[in-house]
């Protein structure tokens, strides 16, 4: 039986990412292949709980990381991993780039206490691909404003987000091989094509 494959969306809240989950995720029904749909924090009845505090409830921002990392460490053993060892392939909107983008980028978290922290919950697993959808922060709160009642992370401010996307971009930077960095300024047909081509060469 082929191996399922794990793909990540990332980017800043607004920038687009999940408006394109449903499609990729089609994409690869189309082909024949079984696709499990998730999301972080979250993707497990224990993570909804966890996402609920996390994105309401101020705390430290040590707190946010570790909370971040359990609900992670939920997900992958119920629902990440056996869905890789039967051969499903995973969507997760947002995984570990988010807490080194957030945490890291936005809060200042050192990156040794973040790497600590994946080398603990995923020592061996990274996604085969991450798609991080791009945009200027004043698109994505355009978009955000007029859509819904900000969270705890949407309230933030702009230089907030300037290192988060900073801190993102520069993963992307990093990894090369795993990140696909998709300018989500576009039309969403457009974006859409560019999904097609990225998934097939997958
Ligand atoms: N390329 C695009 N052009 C114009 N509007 C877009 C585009 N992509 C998404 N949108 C709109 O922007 C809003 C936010 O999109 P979406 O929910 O996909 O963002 P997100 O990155 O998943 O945000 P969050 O992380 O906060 O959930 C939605 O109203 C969506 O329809
Ligand atoms: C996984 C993860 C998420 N976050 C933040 C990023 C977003 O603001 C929210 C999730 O909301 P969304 O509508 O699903 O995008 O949580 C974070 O700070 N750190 C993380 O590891």
């Amino acid at each position: 039986m082929a191996s399922g494959k794990f793909i990540t969306f990332e980017g800043i809240d607004g920038a687009g990412k999940s408006t394109h989950i449903s499609f990729v995720a089609e994409l690869l029904r189309e082909r024949g292949l079984s696709v499990v749909t998730t999301r972080e924090p979250g993707g497990t009845e224990l993570g909804e709980s966890l996402r609920n505090l996390l994105l309401h409830q101020k705390m430290h921002l040590e707190t946010e990381a570790l909370l971040m990392f359990a609900s992670r460490r939920e997900h992958l053993a119920q629902v990440i991993e056996p869905a890789l060892a039967r051969g499903d392939w995973v969507i997760s909107d947002r995984f570990t780039d988010a807490s080194f983008a957030y945490q890291g980028g936005g809060r200042k978290l050192s990156l040794d206490k973040l790497n600590a922290l994946e080398a603990w919950v995923h020592p061996h697993l990274q996604p085969d691909l991450t798609l991080l959808f791009d945009v200027p922060l004043e698109v994505a709160r355009a978009r955000l404003d007029a859509e819904r009642t900000p969270d705890k992370f949407e309230q933030e401010k702009a230089d907030f987000f300037a290192s988060t996307r900073n801190e993102y971009l520069r993963r992307a930077a990093e990894f090369p091989a795993r990140f696909r960095v998709v300018d989500s300024t576009r039309p969403i047909p457009e974006i859409r094509e560019e999904l097609r081509g990225i998934i097939a060469a997958l």
